[in-house]
């Protein structure tokens, strides 16, 4: 060492320049830290308990795995550090190879920190204190040897016990605080440091921290270290000429001895109590010990957790700072360690990665500082006055290249860390959904009691959860879209954003206004609140949708009617009226009559016009018996299967009762009564005349609860299979009535209603497929398009679209499906438009209007949202985020892609993608392909050809 003021300087000035040039950062050296892994023998427990060493180190970088398991694989089975250790090494051994280097930089003014890390009784504190002791040995040889400069050597001691912070050499236990220093860094507030006068008053000193620190027994340890320790020795010295004189440069450092608390899970250290809560904060602190590791081996780019917990924050400088560091982690030899044996070496290898920044650190007088500063100018002002030569040029310009070089590749590595922190978040996200359902499960067991209050919040809830952004753009068409249809938006935009009349009635993209209620408010940047709260909501709205099926439908109805959210009260007034009684409420006939266009003078709900039918037509058995048989058959099927066909019902509802008003002839029951509903069909009673429903009509009419089963049921894919026939049997049933009310004879009035109407619905253009498949083709195409188009219009339940679409793909089969489903979605349509609303039929004779349907086709996205995490595969929602234009920094993804499905109607491949979508999320696609021939749907009938030329001469008669 030379005079301080002299070489210290020198030293300095050197390293100075040295980040002038390449920007290192702090002057200092650049190195990785001093990574290697020490085995403790077996205890004499473990050997007792006949648990071998499955540990070995075969030479003196590399410890590998040799499990006496032959069939135990764990990769990679090698792993190679700086140093490793075997259970035969010495404390000294380790100190000579694995910290002297390190520690004793502090001698020089190189800050460094020597770590002990491992799982509890690995031997941490046993070799951290023969390395302490050690150090401290070589520091005062090193003293005695240099006896031209002065020495001051001071020591500190804090143990971090549950998160607070406390001096080992006072005898105060109150807990300290950290400050911010900004020249220093994170400093420990009143820390006591003593300055040692000589080796016996830094044992004794030591011997202190020893009795101080927290110990514990764990069934792992018997003297556990309960705490994380870190002593501080810091060193000052300067030169003895220069003592006294006016330019003296002291070199100040501090060697930081760290043995902290065992990395082991409480569940293994068996801990209880006290010892639980330790090992909670142990692991917390460890936690973000290992997060900063982590990432400070990815390199410096981004945030890096330090202030998450006092170790970090205190020991900042020690972890890619300016520092050298050496770390040695401590392992249990042990087979039953070898969970905790791999997590330290993996922490190990992370460790190897981090590059510290070491510099020498000196302090210097004023007079040595201005000096300093004055040939700092001359330098910089001789800079000025040459000009910059030909080799400094390309000097600079190499830097230039190197500087961005090195910024391409952050800017890389920082779109990596976008990408893994949305996945991440995507996880989270999914992750919390299994919490949710979790809860939600549990809380089914609840009594039933709390039905009531339950049901009270739930329309409240309905209004939390439609939350959603007014416009999502869809960019899978390229054309970019508004995600809402007319009637979709226009729905939204009444009952939750207070959208002007104007909006609701133009087809301009509802904008967002100003609202009322916050809850209903879309705000990108409140998405994540949003998230957990949806996430806490769903097993709770779950929770209480459960509590509805278990309630009188009457009652439940009724209190649905209390405050029906975005409903108009004169609205809530008819939708009360029609279900007061649960019972169907004719409407005087004057009122009926009065109005314009009824063909007829029959105004009837779906019974009184069924029975009309009937009485009308006493022959006409079928529709009956068809209407019954398909009623008991089903009554016959397991409940839980029920779940998506209560779905479709629901979603449905729409068209399953009478329109209030209209200026054409519905069309017959059985195209309204659509198959998918079987217990909403009447049973009749030929003996009284009267109609009746099955109680479970009742909860069919419960769109929550309807989609709550879905959601319990889809588990089973069996059960959807069930479900599927269920929709095929009532679709065949309605074809069934339909073609034989066209081939008895109904007439136009019945079945068609005006010549305008069948325009409408393209009736005209039936054709015989099998006479012209080309002209068939086309037909279907065009007919599909209508179909997803009216679907679209008239909020029909996606899961009904899916099956329908899934099943029929144009064979020339298909034509009568699609006929008759277009001819009642033409009905739907021209009802809604006319802004009449249906009333089921039944006990509860429930209103339904587009506006409900639109609720009740939100509760579907809800449920398809929830169900995403279960039924699609992480890699497959990413592309479809991708493919539909949904950012995939952006919150709620579940939930944008559930609202853009089906919406697209014009994008066939958007169609295909969200039927395939949706079949997944209900496990239609579970069992394998949706085919026709598994439902008998795949036939041409055997009168089916003649019956198609009958059908289409029938109509053709009514033209
Ligand atoms: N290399 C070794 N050679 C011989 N004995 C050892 C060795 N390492 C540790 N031991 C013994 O193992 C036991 C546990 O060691 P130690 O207390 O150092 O573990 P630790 O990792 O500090 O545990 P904790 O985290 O619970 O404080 C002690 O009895 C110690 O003497």
């Amino acid at each position: 060492m030379g005079a301080v003021g002299g070489e210290e300087m020198q030293q300095w000035e050197t390293a100075v320049a040295a980040e002038e040039i390449d920007g290192s950062g702090g002057g200092g050296k650049l190195e990785r830290i001093l990574v290697s892994v020490r085995l403790r023998p077996l205890s004499e427990k473990e050997i007792f308990a006949n648990d071998p060493a499955e540990w070995e180190c075969i030479n003196d970088a590399t410890i590998i795995f040799r499990s006496s398991f032959p069939d135990r694989h764990m990769t990679p089975i090698a792993y190679t550090f700086d140093r490793v250790f075997g259970s035969e090494s010495t404390t000294e051994q380790v100190y000579e190879e694995a910290a002297k280097e390190v520690a004793l930089s502090v001698v020089s003014g190189i800050n460094s920190s020597i770590f002990a890390y491992g799982q509890t009784s690995s031997g941490k504190t046993y070799t951290m204190t023969g390395i302490t002791e050690y150090t401290v040995a070589d520091i005062y040889d090193y003293i005695k040897r240099h006896p031209e400069r002065a020495f001051a050597l001071k020591l500190s001691a804090i143990e971090i016990y549950n998160e607070a912070v406390r001096d080992l050499l006072s005898m105060d236990g109150t807990p300290l605080r950290l400050l911010d220093d900004p020249e220093r860094g994170t400093i420990v507030e009143k820390l006591k440091e003593e300055t040692l006068r000589d080796w016996n008053h830094l044992k004794s000193l030591l011997s202190l921290c020893e009795a101080q620190r927290r110990i514990g027994e764990t069934s792992l340890n018997e003297m556990s270290s309960r705490s994380h320790q870190i002593l501080r020795l810091t060193i000052e010295s300067s030169a003895r000429e220069f003592l006294g004189k006016d330019n003296t440069a002291t070199l100040s450092a501090s060697v930081n001895f760290v043995d902290l608390a065992g990395s082991e899970r409480a569940s293994q250290a068996l801990s209880v109590g006290a010892r639980l809560k330790e090992g909670c904060h142990i692991n917390r602190s460890l936690l973000t010990l290992g997060t900063v590791i982590r990432k400070l081996s990815k390199g410096r780019n981004g945030h890096i957790p330090y202030r998450e917990s006092k170790l970090t924050r205190i020991l900042q400088p020690c972890l890619g700072g300016n520092a050298r560091t050496a770390i040695i982690c401590t392992m249990c030899p042990a087979r039953s360690h070898i969970e905790q044996s791999r997590n330290t070496l993996l922490f190990a290898s992370c460790a190897k990665e981090v590059v510290t920044s070491a510099q020498v650190n000196v302090v210097m007088s004023d007079k040595a500082l201005v000096k300093h500063l004055q040939k700092e100018l001359a330098r910089l002002e001789n800079e000025l006055r040459c000009p910059v030569s030909a080799s400094n040029n390309s000097h600079i310009e190499a830097l230039l290249r190197e500087k961005d070089a090195r910024i391409r590749k952050m800017e890389k590595e920082i779109k990596e860390l976008i990408q893994q922190r949305d996945l991440a978040q995507s996880r989270l996200e999914d992750l919390l959904q299994v919490v949710g359902d979790g809860d939600f499960s549990r809380k089914r067991e609840e009594s039933p009691k709390q039905a009531s209050i339950f049901h009270e919040s739930k329309v409240h809830d309905d209004e939390i959860s439609k939350s959603e952004p007014p416009e999502v753009t869809y960019n899978g068409s390229k054309a970019g879209f508004v995600k809402f249809s007319k009637y979709e938006s226009k729905n939204y935009s009444r009952n939750h954003h207070g959208f002007s009349q104007d909006t609701e009635n133009g087809d301009l993209p509802p904008k967002l206004s100003q609202t009322k209620h916050k809850s209903h408010r879309w705000n990108p940047n409140h998405a994540e609140d949003d998230t957990d709260k949806s996430a806490s909501e769903d097993s709770e709205e779950l929770c209480k949708e459960v509590r509805c099926i278990e309630m009188d439908g009457t009652s439940q109805r009724e209190n649905l009617n209390l405050s029906l959210p975005g409903v108009s009260e004169t609205q809530q007034t008819q939708t009360s009226n029609a279900t007061r009684n649960g019972e169907y409420e004719p409407k005087p006939a004057a009122q009926m009559d009065s109005r314009p266009g009824i063909t007829g003078s029959t105004f009837l709900t779906l019974e009184h016009h069924l029975h009309s039918v009937r009485a009308s037509h006493p022959d006409e058995s079928s529709l009956w018996s068809s209407a019954r048989d398909l009623h008991s058959s089903r009554a016959m099927l397991p409940r839980r299967s029920r779940s998506c066909r209560a779905a479709f019902l629901t979603s449905y509802s729409p068209g399953f009762a009478e329109p209030e008003q209209y200026d054409c002839t519905p069309p017959p029951s059985s195209l309204r009564d659509f198959p998918g509903r079987p217990r909403a069909l009447l049973n009749y009673n030929a003996e009284n005349g009267n109609f009746s429903r099955d109680r479970s009509v009742m909860l069919e009419d419960s769109v929550s609860e309807s989609l709550l089963k879905e959601q319990d049921d889809m588990s089973s894919s069996r059960e959807d299979i069930t479900t599927i026939q269920d929709f095929v049997s009532g679709l065949k049933e309605m074809v069934q009535v339909h073609q034989n009310q066209l081939v008895d004879g109904q007439t136009a009035s019945e079945v068609c209603g005006a010549e305008g109407t069948r325009k409408s619905v393209g009736l005209d253009t039936i054709l015989d497929p099998v006479d012209s498949p080309s002209h068939w083709s086309r037909d279907f195409e065009k007919k599909q398009q209508e179909i997803i188009k009216l679907w679209h219009e008239c909020n029909v339940s996606l899961i009904h679209r899916t099956y329908f679409y899934l099943l029929f793909k144009g064979d020339p089969a298909d034509s009568i499906y699609m006929e008759v489903e277009l001819r009642r979605l033409a009905f739907l349509q021209r009802t809604f438009s006319q802004g009449n609303s249906y009333r089921i039929s039944g006990e509860t004779g429930r209103r339904v209007t587009l506006e409900s349907s639109m609720r009740t086709l939100q509760r579907e996205r809800e449920m398809f949202c929830r169900q995403m995490q279960k039924k699609l595969p992480t890699e497959e929602r990413l592309s479809l985020y991708v493919k539909w234009g949904i950012s995939l920094n952006s919150k709620q993804r579940r939930v944008q892609l559930a609202r853009l499905l089906w919406t697209d109607t014009g994008d066939l491949e958007h169609i295909r993608e969200s039927a395939l979508t949706v079949a997944k999320l209900i496990g239609l696609l579970e069992s394998g392909q949706v085919l026709k021939e598994m439902f008998g749907l795949s036939f041409l009938p055997q009168n089916s050809y003649r019956r198609s030329h009958r059908w289409r001469h029938g109509i053709y008669a009514l033209k």
